[in-house]
């Protein structure tokens, strides 16, 4: 059920580990004190042994002594050996038949793999930093211990992300070297299941061509087990590399991830990072200030406008809605949350895609009288009419959640009734801060808008001769740190003609050539 795309679904794994952890704590518990107890028999028989020993005869000749070691071996050890057996059939622990919890898929491991490779990418994050449990200079965790950093850097291998495959091998490498040296203290050997798993993957890399991280994770596993030379003769098979095959290999992966590569993409991560300068010129220096909006109301309560850009407009409201409201949102939404989907094409079914990582409920606007005073509030802000908009989306990014460059606009007709029209504006309310990451980025603008708690985000996707404007493509930048909570509102063309209307000329070339991905 995609626990990794959001955070209300981790507090069930949560929860789940809770429970395995006290369930094992109590069988321990129940076996140590058989144990304990096993152990002071034991004790006090080997007492018996010791005085024995001192003068044989005297004890041996002694009748009480006698029967005592008559009855341990007819009785007492037969009741050891029936306790001992009862203790292996005592413990029980079967994690998948009988607590009925929730568990993650092979799924949400990937995902969550993924949205850690995500990160790093986007954010340009140190491995040796990530796996310290350190984001952007802030320690947040525990350190991963190197068998996490092989686990993870084995399953990239499986998702035939090669490149990633080897900085987190290495770093698991660097870690076990660590965990080595004489002032640790845990120099316990590890499983054999691990050693066979790195010699797994050791070959692998062999086969692929990358010998100094092999080489590496051999030299490891055979310091930790050196009895295992013994696999280490090369088979007929692996000698046999196939130089073309890697390539294959390594392209298939971006097989739908094309766009990752492009320079579009590569300056996307940048306005995620920061590293730009908003630069498109401006008719006039951008302001924050006070706006009426259309209600008399707001002579006594301005608007709190921050203009982000004048063509294409994109502006923020501050503080639309209080804490509380947005508490209440939240809430309403939480039991209908779903892994998010990207539109489909018209008659097709719509799919989860790694594009877009989040989970999103919709809400009629009747749910709630608040929802409705939302809807005023936009339209009084902006001068829209609401006739048109679709439902409240509220979404939810987990930590490496995000949403791709994209248009919110439909670029095929077949998508929105022809009533209503296309989606002429969005909205975003924004209904949590997070501490890092998950900004709204232009690319083409060169800004990223920061989540702030209880702001609107509003901007027109159409020119006002209702063509589509391509500079408006937008992104949900990862999540670093935190959890991102938004509402959408998406409020279509018609019956906004006196509100917005035309131009006397055409003002839709300026954004002609957005539209093609460099
Ligand atoms: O998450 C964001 O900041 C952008 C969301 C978005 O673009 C969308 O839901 O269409
Ligand atoms: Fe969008």
């Amino acid at each position: 059920t995609d626990y990794f795309s959001s955070i209300s679904g981790l507090e069930q794994l949560l929860h789940t580990e809770h429970t395995l952890m006290s369930e094992l704590s109590s069988q321990l518990d129940a076996t140590r004190n058989t144990l304990k107890q096993l152990e002071s028999e034991v004790t006090a028989i080997k007492l018996e042994h010791a005085m024995a020993a001192k003068g044989l005869e005297n004890y041996l000749t002694n009748p009480i002594n006698i029967y005592r070691l008559m009855k341990r071996l007819h009785t007492d050890w037969q009741q050891m050996e029936r306790r001992v057996q009862q203790m292996s059939t005592q413990i029980r622990f079967n994690i998948t038949q009988h607590y009925g919890l929730n568990f993650p898929s092979q799924e949400d491991v990937d995902g969550a793999a993924l949205a850690l490779v995500r990160l790093q990418s986007t954010y340009k994050l140190d491995v040796a930093q990530v796996a310290a449990g350190i984001l952007n200079g802030i320690k947040y965790g525990t350190d991963m211990s190197w068998q996490d950093c092989f686990v993870l850097g084995q399953q990239l291998f499986e998702m035939e992300d090669y490149n990633n495959t080897k900085v987190w091998l290495r770093e698991s490498m660097e870690r076990l070297r660590r965990h080595q040296q004489p002032q640790h203290q845990d120099h316990s050997a590890p499983e054999p299941t691990i050693l066979n798993s790195m010699e797994m993957v050791a070959k692998s890399l062999f086969q692929m061509g990358d010998f100094d991280t092999a080489y590496e994770l051999s030299q490891r596993v055979l310091e930790l087990d050196p009895s295992r030379i013994r696999n280490w003769h090369l088979s007929a098979k692996a000698a046999n590399v196939v130089q073309g095959e890697i390539g294959e290999v390594a392209q298939s992966r971006h097989a739908d991830g094309g766009y990752r590569l492009t320079q579009e993409f590569a300056h996307y991560e940048k306005v995620c990072r920061g590293e730009v300068s908003a630069s498109a010129a401006q008719q006039r220096p951008l302001r924050c200030r006070y706006a009426r909006g259309q209600h008399a109301y707001r002579v006594l309560a301005p608007l709190k406008l921050e203009e982000h850009s004048l063509d294409p407009l994109v502006v923020s409201y501050h503080d639309m809605l209080s804490p509380q409201q947005i508490i209440e949102l939240r809430q309403m939404a939480v039991p209908h949350m779903k892994r998010s989907t990207v539109n489909p094409l018209p008659g097709r079914q719509s799919k989860k895609s790694a594009f877009r990582v989040s989970k999103n409920a919709w809400l009629e606007y009747d749910t709630h009288p608040m929802m409705g005073r939302m809807l005023r509030d936009l339209s009084d802000a902006t001068g829209l009419d609401m006739t048109y908009c679709e439902q409240l989306q509220v979404a939810n990014y987990g930590v490496g959640g995000h949403y791709e460059p994209h248009w919110d606009f439909f670029v095929d007709s077949q998508h929105y009734p022809a009533e209503e029209g296309n989606r002429i504006a969005t909205a975003i309310f924004y209904l949590s801060d997070v501490e890092q990451g998950g900004a709204t980025a232009f690319p083409f603008l060169n800004f990223a808008v920061r989540p702030q708690l209880g702001n609107i985000l509003f901007w027109y996707n159409l020119h006002r001769s209702l063509d589509m404007d391509y500079r408006t493509k937008h992104a949900g930048c990862p999540v670093l740190k935190g959890s991102k909570w938004i509402a959408n509102i998406w409020i279509h063309e018609a019956t906004q003609t006196f509100a917005r209307p035309c131009d006397v000329i055409r003002d839709n070339e300026v954004s002609l050539g957005y539209d093609i991905i460099e």
